[in-house]
């Protein structure tokens, strides 16, 4: 135990701050607004993706000044690794999404896979309109489908292996206080 936390204490202070805490928050901030206006009068469905769309979630909703209904599923790829694999959904949601707007809330659009998977799946639930917040899209010609963006996008990050605001390194480091890149990845 004692290793692991010395090499995750290793693995911060190797690291690269790529984004600072203020800029992050100013970011969330610029999303806020941007999703109020959107969609205050569509009384919207919002799923938080865990694990990673947590911190994300827990800073969007106290900025967002309309009824949000909230709800969560866990849907992950990664695990432990530094690469995605298939996608295993632990938890689904049970909420009725018939006819609903929904946002999905997530730290990430990595390769978008995940976010794919999500969107398809209230879609096929019923949903009548599917929206797609990510703090952070990272900056590579490896999307699942060409092009692909978020609706809401936070930060723009160029291609390396990130934590902190609710992205982990080996599970680890979700709370980082703005975005690093692990040194060598
Ligand atoms: O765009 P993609 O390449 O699909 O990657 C993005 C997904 O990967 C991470 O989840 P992860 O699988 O690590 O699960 P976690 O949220 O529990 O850490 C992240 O939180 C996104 O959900
Ligand atoms: O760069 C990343 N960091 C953490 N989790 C992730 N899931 C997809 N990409 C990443």
């Amino acid at each position: 135990m004692t290793d692991t936390v010395d090499e995750l204490n290793q693995v911060m202070a190797e690291a690269d701050c790529l984004v600072d805490e203020n800029r992050v928050h100013s970011a969330i901030r610029t999303m806020a607004a941007d999703i109020t206006e959107r969609l205050r009068e569509t009384n919207p469905l919002l799923l938080c993706v865990m694990n990673g769309g947590l911190i994300l979630t827990g800073q969007l909703l106290p900025m967002l000044k309309f009824p949000v209904q909230a709800e969560y599923l866990h849907a992950t790829r990664y695990r432990q690794e530094t690469t995605g694999g298939i996608l295993e959904w632990k938890l689904r949601p049970e909420v009725d999404m018939n006819g609903r707007t929904i946002i999905i809330v997530d730290d990430i659009l990595d390769e978008g896979t995940t976010l794919c998977a999500i969107a398809d799946y209230c879609k096929a639930h019923g949903a009548a309109e599917v929206l797609t917040a990510v703090l952070v899209d990272k900056q590579h010609d490896r999307k699942a489908r060409p092009g692909l963006k978020a609706d809401f996008t936070g930060l723009t990050v160029e291609d390396r292996f990130l934590f902190g605001f609710g992205m982990d390194y080996k599970g680890y480091w979700r709370n980082a206080p703005g975005i690093y890149a692990v040194k060598g990845l």
